[in-house]
């Protein structure tokens, strides 16, 4: 099982009919030739405020420590131990450390960034909109291949309609000095809870597994390409951007879209390396109702499947759907 790579540059006529075999079949898939422009420079960019920020002492993370009143609930820096993403496996917490950033309204984050990020304030929120543009675009395209209005899932996900779950995400690995017992897993297995998510890895820091159909691992490339890149180095190179689909959109779709379960090891060997990522969880407004897509092909697998976002007969909202998901994941009390 190899994720898929979609071109989406112009030249591509099936680029639609490929996203959505890559969703429906494996949950996830590369995109390269984006056009919208999440520039390689505006990765390394946030990569390196990224650094800057997890390096800084504890009391200033602790600032804005997740759920303080500076960051607000989900949003802010979660400490190592926080979080394990598959409590009933994991026997230690995950090592990890995380930042949320949850999404601007009108150019106006909702929340304190810790004191080394305030100067980047517009950086981020630039970052931010190519993500989202970039989430549109595959939502585009994603429209067109289940024969929907093609701004079906775009005016549903449009931040200048309301408040979401979105969500960028820093995250830092630590490298451990010796794998103490139990201590082999950086992020349990967990499927993400939005429509899409966007995931950047920083090149030379593998780990990322990813659930295959018969229950093995399968470890996910940092950059695809590995080996027929020319000579040129990953860290030089433009890398596809990974994109996996979430549990709303599985539910949304009937289960026609796959949200697909994946972890970060510590790679052998590689135990002593930090590791860097970055993702950006997109989810639908608030209020979106997740009546099914109008779609026959979600209909005809919805009615095989019986999966769907009714609960007794009402229709959730994303929000509803969001805190579903949390309330099973870390039981918060909705
Ligand atoms: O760090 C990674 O590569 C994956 C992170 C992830 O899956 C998540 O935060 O949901
Ligand atoms: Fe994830």
């Amino acid at each position: 099982m190899l994720i898929p790579t979609v071109d989406l540059s112009s030249d591509n006529p099936n680029a639609s009919n490929q996203l959505l075999d890559a969703a429906t079949e494996y949950g996830f898939v590369f995109i390269e030739n984006n056009n919208i422009g999440i520039l390689k420079s505006n990765i390394d960019n946030l990569f390196a405020l990224s650094q800057n920020f997890f390096a800084a002492p504890v009391e200033v993370k602790q600032e804005v420590a997740i759920g303080s009143n500076k960051a607000g609930k989900n949003h802010g820096w979660l400490s190592r131990g926080i979080e394990t993403l598959d409590p009933a496996t994991q026997k230690r917490a995950d090592v990890k450390e995380a930042l949320n950033i949850g999404a601007h309204i009108n150019g106006e984050l909702q929340q304190a960034l810790p004191t080394p990020l305030e100067p980047h304030r517009e950086t981020i929120i630039a970052f931010q909109n190519s993500c989202h543009a970039f989430c549109q675009l595959i939502f585009q395209h994603l429209a067109e291949a289940l024969k929907v209005k093609r701004d079906w899932f775009t005016t549903r996900h449009d931040p200048s309609k309301g408040p979401s779950g979105t969500l960028l995400r820093l995250l830092y690995y630590p490298h451990v000095l010796d794998v103490e017992d139990g201590i082999d897993i950086r992020a349990g297995a967990h499927s993400d809870f939005g429509s899409v998510t966007l995931l950047f890895q920083f090149p030379g820091q593998p780990g990322l597994e990813i659930k295959t159909p018969t229950g093995e691992w399968e470890s996910v490339p940092v950059d695809p390409a590995q080996g027929e890149s020319n000579g040129v180095v990953e860290s030089e190179r433009v890398l596809p951007i990974l994109v996996n689909i979430g549990d709303l959109l599985e539910d949304w779709t009937g289960g026609l879209l796959k949200s697909t379960v994946h972890r970060v090891i510590f790679p052998k060997g590689g135990e002593g390396a930090d590791r860097y990522s970055i993702a950006y969880f997109c989810h639908p407004l608030d209020d979106a109702r997740l009546d099914p897509v109008p779609s026959n092909k979600v209909q005809d697998h919805a009615a095989k499947t019986g999966k769907g976002s009714t609960r007794n007969g009402t229709v959730l909202t994303a929000k509803d759907h969001l805190m579903e998901r949390l309330a099973a994941t870390y039981s918060i009390k909705t």
